[in-house]
């Protein structure tokens, strides 16, 4: 079995970053990454892309507010955010308190600058099979991991475990563009396993520590895993248990080391393509 490491396509992201940058002509794109309370995931996910904007000489900020600040204080923070002309791309960490009106920042947010696609205007551009918005970083990171390795999507059948709004559903339809033949499965899908195992491309997205063994896997299929959770032992795990695929799937994406490098780089694209924008 293969082992498909990020780290590959996290550095062919890079170049296209570099050329993309000598278009900027010396200005540094900026992110600004908005997080409520102290969240351990949401805490890692900032910490990553902080380091790969550093790496990829971009500039990044953390706006960090308390738990419990209210809708209206919140928003008001936002708005000013939204409005900095000096920060060309924004990353809400999700999900947000209850208290706040997740609905409403994503109408708020400027399009131009909602680089992991949460606005009504770039998910309706991900449906429609239009690239010229932001589609969710993690989607487009699976995709970039598939066509880094030369494996092609056209005519395959890709399954997908799991429909969130940043994964599942806008993966579905990544992948559709690409002309796979794509089933999507959640909690409620009967079969899972036959499911799973009758796929060439199976993505693992349920936020399962090791819920997908060999048993979900074809013969020589390619498995990508795009869950990071942590195990009972405190240690970072995928959905996929990783050492049971030997002897079945071709390929795989380990956890850590796959898929999670590679969304940082698309994210940090996508800064360097909104400055572009503007
Ligand atoms: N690599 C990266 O950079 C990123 C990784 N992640 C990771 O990806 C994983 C998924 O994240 P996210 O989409 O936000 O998670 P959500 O919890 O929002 O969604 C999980 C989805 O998986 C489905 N699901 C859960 N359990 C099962 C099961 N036993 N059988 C079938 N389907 C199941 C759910 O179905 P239903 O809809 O029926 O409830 C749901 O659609 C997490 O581990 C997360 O940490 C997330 C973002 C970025
Ligand atoms: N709008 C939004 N989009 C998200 O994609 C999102 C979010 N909010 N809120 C939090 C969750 C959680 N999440 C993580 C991603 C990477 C690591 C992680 O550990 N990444 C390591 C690499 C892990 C690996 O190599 O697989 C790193 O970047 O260095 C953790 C958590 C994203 N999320």
């Amino acid at each position: 079995m293969i082992t498909l490491k990020g780290a590959a396509v996290s550095a062919k992201i890079k170049e296209q970053v570099d050329t993309l940058l000598t278009d900027l002509k010396g200005k540094t794109p900026k992110l600004a990454i908005v997080r409520i309370g102290e969240r351990p995931d949401d805490l890692s996910y900032e910490r990553g892309a902080l380091k790969k904007m550093e790496s990829f000489g971009l500039m990044g900020e953390s706006f960090a507010f308390p738990q419990d600040i209210t809708d209206e204080a919140f928003k008001e923070e936002f708005a000013k955010i939204n409005e900095n002309p000096d920060i060309d791309g924004i990353l809400v960490l999700r999900p947000l308190p209850k208290q706040i009106k997740e609905k409403d920042i994503e109408h708020m947010i400027d399009p131009g600058k909602d680089l992991d696609g949460i606005s009504p205007e770039n998910i309706a551009r991900v449906f429609a099979g239009d690239d010229t918005g932001f589609a969710p970083c993690t989607a487009e990171a699976v995709v970039e991991v598939l066509k880094a390795n030369e494996i092609a999507l056209t005519g395959k059948r890709v399954a997908i475990v799991g429909r969130s709004m940043v994964v599942g559903r806008p993966l579905s339809m990544l992948m559709l563009k690409e002309n796979a033949t794509v089933t999507i499965c959640h909690t409620r899908t009967e079969n899972l396993k036959e499911t799973c195992k009758n796929a060439q491309i199976l993505v693992a997205a349920a936020g399962r520590a090791r819920m997908v063994d060999g048993s979900y896997v074809g013969k020589d299929a390619i498995v990508v895993d795009v869950g990071i959770n942590v195990d009972k032992d405190g240690k970072l795990c995928g959905d996929v248990d990783f050492d049971s695929l030997e002897g079945t799937a071709s390929m795989a994406t380990p956890v850590p080391g796959g898929v999670g490098a590679v969304t940082t780089a698309v994210l940090a694209r996508h800064l360097v393509s909104a400055a572009l924008k503007k």
